[in-house]
């Protein structure tokens, strides 16, 4: 039983089903998490919706009691919800950097504490927070790097005082720029940006939301039960990298590198899972992932 805090990207709905989980989306628009249970369904899985805001504690309590009373148990949750807006840190207000860290940082800790409260502390689980690259700081957004550092932070906290109650295992994914849905957020000038610099990391490319899942899925999996307080980096190397003196160009391959991309689904399948919700210059990119993945080619050269 997984609670996935957001209307998740679909590849980890996916990859719970493969495991056998039922999985239970939790977001504040009915109508995009119900779409989502649909294809879900429409691909044998088992799952679940619910409405909650992850900014009230006691809804997020209300939600793993809830869960509970149905289901009898809830051994994962996924903190997925989050996001920001660009600005410079002269430009931001008190209160735009007060909300960004409400609803990362303090949303995430009222759904850790919840699923404690309401079932781990007595019966173990594992947990996977989504935070995001902010290793070097975060230019452009102050307030969510501070609140996903401070989740990165609360998270090895956590393992060590959480990890006696049965075993409760807490580990944060952090992804590098991501093909996703939750691009739309981002003004067409930022995007552009995004995608223009998108050679300059060690992969040569942006992740892809199969990549994040898979991630997730292995840190709540079995695979992994000895590992609790990380903070796993799903970049491509580019936290690593980011801090070099070195100008991108004498770093980077401008061409694009020979990472292939992992798209995680058959090209025969659902047509569904194959799209991704976004402006058109990032499905475009997609659309060349997805020719990578399958074909396995990049610029020039067969893999
Ligand atoms: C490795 C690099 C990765 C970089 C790429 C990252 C990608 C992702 O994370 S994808 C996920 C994308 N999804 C999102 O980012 C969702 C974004 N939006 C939200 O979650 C919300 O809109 C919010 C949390 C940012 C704001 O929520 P809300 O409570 O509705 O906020 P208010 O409208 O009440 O405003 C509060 C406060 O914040 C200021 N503000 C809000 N949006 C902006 C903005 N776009 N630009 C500047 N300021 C903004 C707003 O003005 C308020 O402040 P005051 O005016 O001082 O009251
Ligand atoms: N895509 C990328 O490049 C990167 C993404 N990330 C992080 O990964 C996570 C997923 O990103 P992505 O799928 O791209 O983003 P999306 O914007 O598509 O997804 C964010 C989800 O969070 C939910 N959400 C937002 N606020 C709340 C709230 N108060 N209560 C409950 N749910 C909420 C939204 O649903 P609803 O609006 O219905 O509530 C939405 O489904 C986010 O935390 C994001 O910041 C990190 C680094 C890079």
């Amino acid at each position: 039983m997984v609670l996935i805090g957001s209307h998740p990207i679909l590849g980890f709905a996916v990859y719970f089903y493969s495991l056998g989980a039922t999985v239970i989306l939790a977001a504040r628009k009915m109508d995009q998490l119900k779409s989502t249970a649909k294809e879900i369904e429409l691909l044998g899985g088992k799952c679940d919706v619910m409405q909650l805001n992850i900014r009230d504690a006691n809804q997020a309590l209300e939600a793993v009691n809830q869960i509970v009373a149905k289901h009898g148990k809830l051994n994962g949750l996924v903190n997925n919800a989050g996001g920001q807006f660009h600005s410079p840190a002269s430009k931001m207000t008190p209160n735009g950097f007060a909300t960004v860290v409400d609803l990362n940082l303090m949303g995430t800790f009222y759904l850790c504490k919840a699923a404690f409260d309401g079932y781990m502390g007595e019966h173990g689980g594992t947990i996977v927070n989504i935070v995001a690259d902010c290793r070097n700081g975060f230019p452009g957004m102050v307030h969510t790097g501070a609140a996903r550092a401070g989740i990165i932070n609360m998270t090895k906290t956590l393992a060590i005082e959480w990890g006696p109650y049965n075993g409760i295992r807490i580990n944060c994914v952090a992804p590098g720029m991501t093909i996703s849905s939750g691009m739309k957020n981002y003004p067409e000038k930022v995007l552009d940006g995004f995608i223009a610099n998108g050679w300059m990391n060690p992969s040569g490319r942006f992740g892809t939301e199969s990549e994040m899942a898979a991630s997730v899925v292995f840190l709540l999996s079995p695979a992994a039960s000895y590992i609790t307080g990380v903070n796993l980096p799903v970049d491509g190397g580019y936290s690593l990298s980011r801090s070099d003196a070195k100008g991108p160009e004498a770093m980077y391959n401008p061409k694009g590198s020979l990472m292939r991309p992992y798209i995680g689904w058959p090209s025969d399948e659902k047509a569904a899972i194959q799209e991704v919700d976004a402006p058109t210059g990032i499905v475009k990119l997609f659309e060349k992932y997805k020719a990578l993945a399958v074909n396995g080619i990049n610029r020039d050269s067969k893999l």
